[in-house]
């Protein structure tokens, strides 16, 4: 039975305690075999021709106990190593008073350079420098034969710096909409939903500034009972906990399921933590009679569940890449060619407009549900007297989502026309939900804007205050240029051709004016219950006088946007959570792909911080592959990085082409409707992919003409409704480079280089970064 079963709660105090306890374990070895052994000491030499000079710091023993926890995985067995090395230097240092924060990583590979190497005082025997884990490994590449140099900004990279300081086309943002065209929602209870703070930790308090919004408004009896359940954000930092994004998502055959298992909550293989590694210093390094049995007991439960088909007590080696690069690109490239490539959709509109309904039917008549399923969600909500929630339900799979009718967190599917294939993203529609929408339209190419045609139900929408127009805005500010408009619940009114003709005749002026081309707008007319008009039409009221596309029709009509495949590799996290040993295991780590290829064997940093992981496996779309590309949404399974390294928010890139950290930047922005104006210093909150952080606007440095970009006016006293202008945003925090977040200008990376402001509940502005200050 494999040690790999084992699993075990993480320790943290224990984790990141510095007294290194190795001691005896010369015993560890006992029950060793002989075929074992030499793996051992093949290993050995091999970790320690890789760490060179640094070996001589680590002991034989130590290194034969981690090749022994790490299944003889050299790699595995070095990266702890390092980590454990680092730790101690950097323990040691604590212990001197002389540490502050550690200095990301960025700054680091800035100022590493071969020309003054520490490896020097290492040989020397003298009591090292402070050295990262990159420090450590540059140097283990560059006696590999790598350079080990961290390359400045490329030309072309300084150069499209340079162009983005110049004003960037208004279009880009989105064409400037009348103010009075735009209606923000304000949050009834003025809820605080930081979905970004949520996966930082589980359970852990929301910005500074979330706390303080959330003290004010709890002095008013309203927002006291709002508060009385649990808050949005506890509601999905409880249903993401533990669990790829949208793992609620439904499962369609026996092997997502045990895929949705490898993924449980916070169980983490004991021999990849350092706390196992001290244990099997202790002497429990070796399996005991109790683990075999506790191992064999688990593999049986495991079995008997039809989860677990892996027994090989080999070590989990990464799936080497199948193909190369340049045969990645050329597939891709034929794929975009045939316009086959994948889209993302995300699915928006304002609150039970049917989105749910409209997504889980769809799927159900693409033969994505299976009818044993729908059977299943009809008599489960059936019987919580909420059966018309039967399709629904395929998404809003949270026990609060089901009992509630909204939906509250983003889920994800996917599903295969007869032309290509889509990733759906179902948005809530709630106000309170809102940045969980912006979340989920951040990782999209094309929305599908859900309208529900009920007679006061188009209206409650379309009006202030109404979803519709929110989420038009929001999903086009996020670049988003492509809408199918679905014009929903037409059974209720009958089928009624003017009925549409009139909603179409609203929403078409109303969406060019939001910035989206005519050409990229369609509209069809369906029905989500009865499934009309998706694939086909069945109803003759209907067919009368609708004979144009149906749903899925257009949807095979959207264009494949043009993506970055040659650009830097740019995975924003959505979400990290622990692989487990039945499935890929180590760190799950879920994001859209901005920029770049990922392939298994690849080494990724994690900004901010100074860690690195070898990505072991990669899913796209819950399909293994041993890539994906720019656009695709992934989750990669990284060893040698932890789970406390990587939170929503931040960014995986190649370690020699590290995304930029910056606590501030210039930005081109447009204000939306506001009844406050924007003053200099206003605290707002800076939507930047999935994540949401406390920030200010630090500087009003000109207001630009709409049409021409150019200046109208230098530095301005305030920003009102409808105006468009040059900004300093700078993240609020202590100043330190710990409050720096990856960021890109837009000009070098679209997707990282543009934002969205609220502030109190209410979007305010949206903008695209010019350059970092
Ligand atoms: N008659 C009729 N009812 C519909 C249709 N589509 C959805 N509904 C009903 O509308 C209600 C809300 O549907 P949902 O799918 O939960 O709406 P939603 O937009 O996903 O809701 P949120 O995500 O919470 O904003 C449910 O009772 C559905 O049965 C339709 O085409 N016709």
């Amino acid at each position: 039975m494999s040690r790999h079963r084992l699993v075990k709660q993480l320790d943290l105090d224990e984790e990141l305690d510095d007294g290194a306890d190795y001691g005896d374990a010369d015993d560890a070895f006992v029950d060793i075999t002989p075929a074992q052994s030499r793996q051992l000491e093949a290993g050995l030499q091999s970790i320690q021709a890789i760490l060179g000079p640094t070996s001589s710091q680590i002991s034989d023993k130590r290194i034969r106990e981690a090749l022994w926890n790490f299944y003889f995985d050299v790699d595995q067995a070095t990266d702890f190593l390092l980590d454990e090395e680092s730790k101690a230097q950097a323990a040691a240092e604590r212990k001197r008073k002389d540490i502050g924060d550690p200095s990301d990583l960025s700054e680091r590979a800035g100022a590493l350079s071969l020309a003054s190497p520490p490896m020097e005082s290492i040989a020397s025997g003298a009591p090292p420098a402070k050295l990262s884990k990159l420090q450590l490994k540059m140097q283990s590449s560059h006696r590999r034969g790598g350079t080990g140099i961290v390359p400045a900004k490329s030309a072309l990279q300084a150069a499209k710096t340079r162009a983005a300081q110049t004003a960037a086309p208004l279009e880009e943002i989105y064409i400037i909409p009348e103010p009075s065209a735009i209606f923000v929602a304000r949050s009834a209870s003025d809820r605080h939903t930081g979905f970004g703070s949520v996966m930082s930790a589980a359970g852990a308090p929301s910005s500074g500034a979330s706390r303080s919004n959330v003290a004010m408004s709890m002095q008013t009896p309203h927002v006291r009972d709002a508060f009385a359940g649990p808050s949005p954000d506890d509601l999905v930092a409880r249903a993401r906990k533990g669990t790829a994004l949208g793992s609620h998502a439904p499962l369609k055959s026996p092997e997502q399921a045990r895929k949705v298992a490898a993924a449980a909550p916070v169980q983490i293989s004991k021999a990849a933590t350092p706390k196992a590694n001290k244990s099997a210093a202790k002497g429990t390094a070796v399996p005991s009679s109790k683990r075999v049995e506790e191992d064999a007991t688990l593999a049986t439960d495991l079995r008997a569940l039809g989860l677990q088909t892996a027994t090989s007590d080999a070590p989990s080696k990464p799936e080497m890449p199948a193909q190369s690069r340049e045969q990645i690109l050329k597939l891709l490239s034929q794929q975009d060619k045939a316009q086959q490539a994948r889209i993302s959709l995300v699915v928006v509109g304002h609150v039970d407009a049917g989105k749910s309904t409209l997504m889980g039917r769809l799927l159900y008549e693409l033969g994505h549900t299976s009818d044993r399923a729908l059977e299943a969600n009809q008599r489960q909500s059936a019987k919580a007297g909420k059966g018309s929630f039967a399709y629904a339900w395929t998404f809003d799979q949270m026990p609060e989502e089901r009992e509630r009718g909204v939906t509250i967190d983003i889920a994800l599917d996917t599903f295969r026309t007869k032309k290509r294939q889509f990733t759906l993203i179902d948005a809530p529609g709630h106000r309170d939900f809102i940045p969980n929408m912006i979340g989920g339209a951040s990782q999209a190419d094309a929305a599908i804007l859900v309208v529900d045609a009920s007679s006061g139900g188009f209206e409650s929408g379309f009006n202030e205050g109404g979803q519709t127009r929110e989420h038009a805005l929001l999903v086009r500010s996020l670049g988003v240029q492509q809408l199918v408009v679905a014009i929903n619940k037409l059974d209720m009114v009958r089928w009624s051709q003017r009925r549409y003709n009139d909603i179409v005749e609203q929403m078409q002026p109303f969406l060019t004016k939001l910035g989206f081309k005519t050409s990229k707008i369609s509209f069809a007319p369906c029905g989500a219950t009865s499934g009309e008009n998706l694939l086909d039409r069945k109803d003759d009221l209907l067919k009368a006088w609708y004979a144009g596309p149906t749903l899925v029709q257009q949807l095979d009509r959207l264009d494949t946007p043009s993506r970055d495949y040659d650009g830097p590799l740019r995975l924003p996290v959505s979400n990290a959570f622990r692989g487990q040993s039945s499935g890929p295991s180590g760190l799950g780590v879920s994001g859209r792909l901005e920029s770049g290829l990922v392939r298994v064997g690849d080494e990724l940093a994690a900004l901010p911080g100074d860690q690195t992981g070898i990505v072991r496996a990669i899913e796209v779309d819950g399909e293994t592959s041993s890539w994906a590309a720019a656009g695709m949404n992934v989750t990669v399974y990284l060893s040698g990085l932890d789970q406390i390294y990587v939170n929503v928010g931040s960014v995986l890139c190649p370690p020699l082409s590290l995304v930029p950290m910056s606590a501030s930047f210039l930005a081109q922005i447009v204000v939306f409707d506001l009844k406050v104006p924007i003053t200099t210093g206003a605290s707002v909150e800076l939507f930047h992919q999935s994540r949401e952080i406390p920030a200010s606007v630090a500087k009003l440095e000109a207001t630009l003409d709409k049409a021409s970009g150019e200046i109208l006016k230098v530095r301005p006293r305030t920003l009102g409704s409808g105006s468009s202008a040059k900004v300093s945003i700078r993240i609020r925090g202590d100043g330190s480079s710990s409050s720096a977040i990856p960021i890109e200008t837009y000009a070098t990376n679209r997707g990282l280089g543009r934002f969205l402001l609220r502030r109190n509940g209410e979007t305010i502005a949206a903008g695209l970064v010019l350059e970092l200050l």
